[in-house]
């Protein structure tokens, strides 16, 4: 029931998908419930076995420390699962494995990122290099747990300042909050540890950037995405939630489009 979460329920409550908003599940159930009292459809507020029960496909959007438990509690329940602290995922191949033994699915929405339709064909052939350069305003940045370990100030930067370099798998650790878009590409592409990421911290900047290059055998791909932060939460951009309900309305539908 965070920045994700709420635009998603808001999305359902309107109407526009032909899906149904069965539950939500937060740590505090006080406060889920009076935002679920503001919608038409007036969603209980269950503890999370409530919550798989009485849902088809659950929608994991709070931490990847939350995720350990959302993900493995769902899939061996039969339920579709999707995912948006996407970093989550990358220690844990064996949740993929039980959706495929459970018979359900497993959904990683392109989120804040573009281009991942690009990156999977790619990947069909010979891929070299994948890279990605994300950009954030300090605000963006801001008590990552790599931040805080290395003592670093974002505020203090006077021009753009790398803050981390490494494999997509490192970043995740480092930035569980601020990167999952890297983990995403990792899936699509190469894996977490030839995946390379820079951070860099932008002061004054408005946008959450990510740039995308791909080498290999089909040529050189690249994609820019420039995006507002949400309003409630600067680390995540608007198209992170965006995405995750066209990815449902893809679910809910018969027709899908792009790879
Ligand atoms: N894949 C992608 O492209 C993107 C992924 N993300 C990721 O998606 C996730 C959600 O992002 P966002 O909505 O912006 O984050 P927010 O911080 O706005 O919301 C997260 C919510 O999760 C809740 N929460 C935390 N722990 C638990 C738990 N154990 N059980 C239930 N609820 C819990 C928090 O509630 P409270 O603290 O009140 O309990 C909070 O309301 C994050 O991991 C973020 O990094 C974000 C942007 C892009
Ligand atoms: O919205 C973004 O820029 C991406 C983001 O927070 C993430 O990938 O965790």
């Amino acid at each position: 029931m965070g920045t994700i979460g709420r635009a998603i329920a808001l999305a359902l409550d309107s109407g526009d998908i032909p899906v149904q908003l069965a539950a939500v599940h937060s740590r505090d159930a006080e406060k889920a419930g009076v935002f679920a009292a503001t919608l038409s459809a007036k969603p209980p507020v269950l503890d999370l076995d409530g919550l798989i029960a009485s849902s088809d496909l659950v929608i994991e959007a709070a931490t990847q420390a939350a995720l350990a438990t959302i993900a493995p509690a769902t899939l061996a329940a039969g339920k579709d699962l999707m995912v948006l602290s996407v970093g989550g995922l990358l220690d844990h191949p064996e949740w993929a494995d039980l959706a495929d033994r459970q018979h359900c699915k497993l959904y990683v929405p392109s989120g804040a990122i573009v281009g991942l339709d690009g990156v999977k064909g790619a990947c069909a052939g010979r891929v070299d290099s994948v890279t990605i350069t994300t950009r954030k305003p300090p605000e963006g940045l801001d008590g990552a747990p790599y931040v805080v370990e290395q003592g670093i100030d974002v505020y203090a930067f006077t021009e753009e300042t790398e803050i981390f370099q490494g494999s997509a798998r490192e970043a995740c650790k480092g930035f569980p909050a601020n990167v999952n878009v890297s983990a995403a590409l990792s899936f699509a592409g190469i894996g977490p540890d030839r995946t390379r990421i820079r951070i860099i911290a932008v002061p004054g900047g408005t946008r959450n950037m990510h740039d995308v290059e791909v080498i290999g055998e089909f040529g050189r791909m690249t994609s820019h995405i420039e995006n507002v932060p949400s309003d409630t939460n600067p680390r995540t951009g608007k198209l992170s939630y965006l995405s995750a309900i066209a990815m449902l309305k893809e679910i809910a539908g018969a027709v899908r489009y792009g790879n």
